[in-house]
């Protein structure tokens, strides 16, 4: 197809996307709101840098008000709470026939979904590492997985044109039936790295930490059991292992699965969360709303109780508040009184 994909949120994941797709001549187009990147991008270049790969890519990129037409694919990739914004600045430029892929974590094909009805939405998950760390570059930290698949379960033509765009970026790529297991099983891992963010440590200092295992075990298993009662069953990636939260799981299974998070983490270059760049880089508020709340609030309509999950809810409030800084005092403060 010659029509560009469109990209709305061109940062750490969308601008690799971008430039990956841009690098083996797949028309695209980014749009951002950071104006100095988006010149950046399509001026000079986006630099790719790190050990995954080093290069350096002109990528068309724009400012939303100076998008025209419509397209047939666009892959949303802001963060989770910029979703409903972003979602009501592209619509004018979503083709009737077409679709808007999530590139983000969290819940949101719902949110695009309601802004663009389910047949003009595609699900996707991404667990490779990224930062942005200035305008026009990107660190690629390491390689994660990647999944794409619609959100009725079913595979249509389309589908099949996403998956390969995106083997382009990550040969590994996985086309499933069932996305929601994979969105479900990153709610997981993601609650355990919002924990990671309550300290200044790296992700993989906090997994490999025994004194933080029993927190970062009993966030999984609250994910895992709301997973359950939503009627889903979150897969495995990356050394996260849902099975190892559930109900029936053993204590040591559970620490397994922590102990291939803390060696997959120990491996990239982007040592810190985006929470935790959100938090003390950016200085901006996390996605702990849109991603952990969410799963409070459908706890709390299944009448599940998730202690762990509201506490985490309202510490990362309080280190974006300033009540409380980052540290391994703010971390231990999720089980304090816990039985
Ligand atoms: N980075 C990573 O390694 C991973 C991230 N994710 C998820 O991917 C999603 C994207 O994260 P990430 O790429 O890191 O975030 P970034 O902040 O790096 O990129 C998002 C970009 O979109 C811009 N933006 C915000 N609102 C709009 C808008 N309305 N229109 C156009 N552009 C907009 C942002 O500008 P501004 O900064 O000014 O808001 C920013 O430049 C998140 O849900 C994240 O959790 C998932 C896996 C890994
Ligand atoms: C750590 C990572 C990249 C997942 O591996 C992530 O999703 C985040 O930064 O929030």
């Amino acid at each position: 197809m010659d029509e560009p994909v469109l990209i709305w949120g061109a940062g750490a994941i969308g601008g690799l996307l971008g430039a990956y797709w841009a690098r083996a001549g797949v028309p695209v187009l980014m749009v951002d709101i950071v104006a100095e990147h988006a010149a950046a991008c399509a001026g000079t270049g986006l630099c790719v840098e790190g050990p995954v790969d080093t290069f350096r890519q002109v990528v068309p990129c724009v400012t939303p008000d100076q998008v025209l037409g419509t397209f047939q694919r666009i892959v949303l990739a802001v963060k989770a709470h910029g979703t409903e914004a972003a979602m009501a600045q592209l619509l004018p430029h979503l083709a009737e026939d077409g679709y808007v892929l999530s590139a983000q974590n969290g819940l949101n094909e719902h949110v695009i979904a309601r802004a663009a009805g389910a047949g003009r939405t595609m699900g996707a998950f991404v667990n490779f590492g990224a930062d942005w760390l200035g305008p026009g570059r990107i660190l690629f930290g390491n390689r994660g997985a990647v999944v794409v698949g619609e959100i009725d379960g079913t595979v249509r033509p389309r589908t099949q044109d996403m998956f390969e765009l995106l083997q382009v970026f990550e040969p590994a790529a996985v086309l499933t039936e069932d996305i929601w297991a994979y969105l479900w099983g990153k709610l997981g891992y993601g609650a355990m790295l919002f924990a990671t963010a309550l300290t200044p440590d790296s992700m993989s200092a906090n997994f490999a930490d025994p004194s933080r295992g029993p927190a970062l075990i009993g966030l999984g298993r609250e994910v895992m059991r709301v997973a359950q009662a939503e009627g889903v069953t979150p897969k495995a990636f990356n050394g996260f292992e849902p099975a190892a939260f559930m109900p029936r799981a053993t204590e040591a299974e559970a620490r397994r699965s922590i102990a291939d998070l803390a060696a997959f983490n120990a491996t990239t270059a982007k040592s810190h969360s985006g929470i935790y760049r959100d938090l003390a880089v950016r200085k901006r508020r996390t996605e702990v709303d849109a991603q952990v709340g969410a799963v409070v609030e459908i706890a709390a309509r299944h009448g599940i109780a998730v202690p762990l999950l509201t506490r985490l809810v309202a510490l990362i409030h309080d280190i974006e508040d300033d009540r409380r800084e980052m540290s391994e005092a703010t971390f231990h403060a999720l089980t304090e009184g816990w039985t």
